[in-house]
């Protein structure tokens, strides 16, 4: 199994089949396509973001579930110690389904419903990340109802550019995220009067995929400053969440993204000797690179001025090129050297809509049908954002783990596709 490393400049030559498990039969056995998840990447991402604030002990890393939450995958990383940031019923169901503790689990969301709030009350979870002042009464009412008490960290949003795709920026003003940094000591004063809440942290979350170090350092001074304003007025602030965000490398030709090191130099420079528990929920940096979809090629139709390789899977299969114009590093499961990258293709899918496709005008080896395709670095927000538009099936998952596989979440059949609709008797 090739690790899907958390590794500079992945180079062409690698050869996706060198390792303990053969992709090729991998394919034969599951059918393609495929998400494909190494465990032995996703151990080392986690070590590599927890080892980067090893001089913090108490520091709870909770992985952001909404990039993968296969149980395979949470299981890996429970096993690990690994707390969660969940942001539904859903995903506080699967975290406590793999075993981790109430008291790791950190609830974010403009949109917490009084059932999930109810739910998690019960589960003891360790923070709500509160979102709105309306939102706040809410969780009190649940509170007091049950006669349990929510600890809560705003989510502060500091109108900082992440410098990411507008689509997954959420620290600016115009975004729905968080509250307003300027209301911020209002709000912790009003949550102090209200019946089952206990204003303890303070949480942050810029954006997803940032590769700058800047509009963090930004972001983190203004949150120190806050805990500094909320300690002179009397709060107990006893931690801070710093959200996810982190980029990660997706093409070989531009340079890395900062190291989850240089990430923690930063934090410790920004936190200062400031004694409080960090927290943090990256998602796409534990899960991002440890994943691949692996696809067959169908047909190759050969336009007078377009080459157009048609693969088996789809937008609906990995909707990240076409929602953010995402590049996705792809390569043939065949050994092949960057000088045989020359065939310009665009790489599409069997769905009816222009916009499928996996990458546009891509240097690629000659493929032909039959042949498999890796699409990188599709380990997080791939899967998880999967629909059955055109009525395709969604795609099994594997978690690989030396020469072993278990296919974590089998291809659902027709039949069950069929029997979880319901007719009308009026037809
Ligand atoms: C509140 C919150 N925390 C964590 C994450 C995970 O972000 P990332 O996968 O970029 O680390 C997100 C997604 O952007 C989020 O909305
Ligand atoms: N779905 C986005 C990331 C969103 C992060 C969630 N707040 C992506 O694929 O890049």
């Amino acid at each position: 199994m090739h690790h899907f490393a958390y590794r500079r400049g992945v180079s062409h030559a690698n050869v996706l089949h060198a390792e303990e498990v053969d992709l090729c039969a991998l394919a034969d056995t599951v059918g393609t396509p495929f998400y494909c998840y190494s465990s032995a990447t996703l151990e080392r991402h986690y070590k590599v973001f927890t080892g980067a604030f090893e001089a913090r002990p108490d520091t709870l890393v909770c992985y952001s579930i909404k990039a993968n939450s296969n149980l395979g995958v949470l299981k890996t990383l429970a096993n690990l110690g690994a707390g969660m940031d969940v942001v539904s019923e859903g995903e506080l169901r699967r975290a406590l389904a793999v075993g981790v503790p109430g008291e790791r689990i950190a609830f974010s969301g403009v949109g917490k419903t009084k059932e999930e709030m109810a739910f998690a009350l019960d589960a003891g979870i360790y923070a709500f990340n509160v979102e709105s002042e309306p939102e706040l009464r809410a969780l009190s009412e649940v509170a007091e109802r049950k006669g349990l008490t929510a600890r809560i960290a705003f989510r502060v949003n500091p109108d900082v550019d992440a410098l990411t795709h507008h689509k997954i920026s959420t620290g600016r003003a115009e975004n729905k995220f968080g509250v307003p940094f300027e209301q911020a000591l209002s709000l912790y004063r009003q949550a102090a009067t209200l019946p089952g809440i206990a204003p303890v942290g303070v949480h942050m979350h810029i954006g997803s995929q940032i590769t700058d170090l800047a509009p963090f350092k930004n972001a983190f001074a203004l949150l120190t400053e806050l805990v500094g304003t909320l300690r002179n007025a009397g709060f107990a602030i006893d931690f801070v969440n710093l959200g996810g965000g982190l980029g990660i490398p997706y093409r070989s030709d531009e340079p890395a993204p900062p190291l989850p090191t240089d990430y923690a130099r930063l934090v410790n420079e920004a936190m200062g000797d400031l004694d409080v528990r960090l927290l943090f929920e990256p998602g796409r940096m534990i899960a991002g690179n440890a994943g691949i979809l692996v696809s067959r090629v169908l047909y190759v139709k050969t336009d007078p001025d377009k080459t157009f390789t048609i693969v088996d899977a789809a937008m609906n299969d990995l909707i990240r090129p076409t929602l953010y114009e995402a590049y996705h590093q792809i390569l043939p499961v065949i050994e092949s050297t960057p000088e045989t990258f020359t065939r310009i293709t665009d790489v599409v899918g069997p769905v009816c809509e222009t916009g499928d496709y996996l990458a546009l005008a891509r240097p690629l080896p000659e493929l032909h049908a039959g042949d498999l395709i890796a699409i990188m670095t599709a380990g997080a927000y791939g899967a998880v954002q999967a629909s059955q538009y055109n009525s395709r099936l969604l795609v099994p998952e594997v978690l690989v783990s030396g020469e072993a596989f278990c296919v974590t979440r089998p291809r659902p059949s027709y039949e069950d596709m069929l029997s979880a609709e319901r007719l009308p008797d009026w037809l």
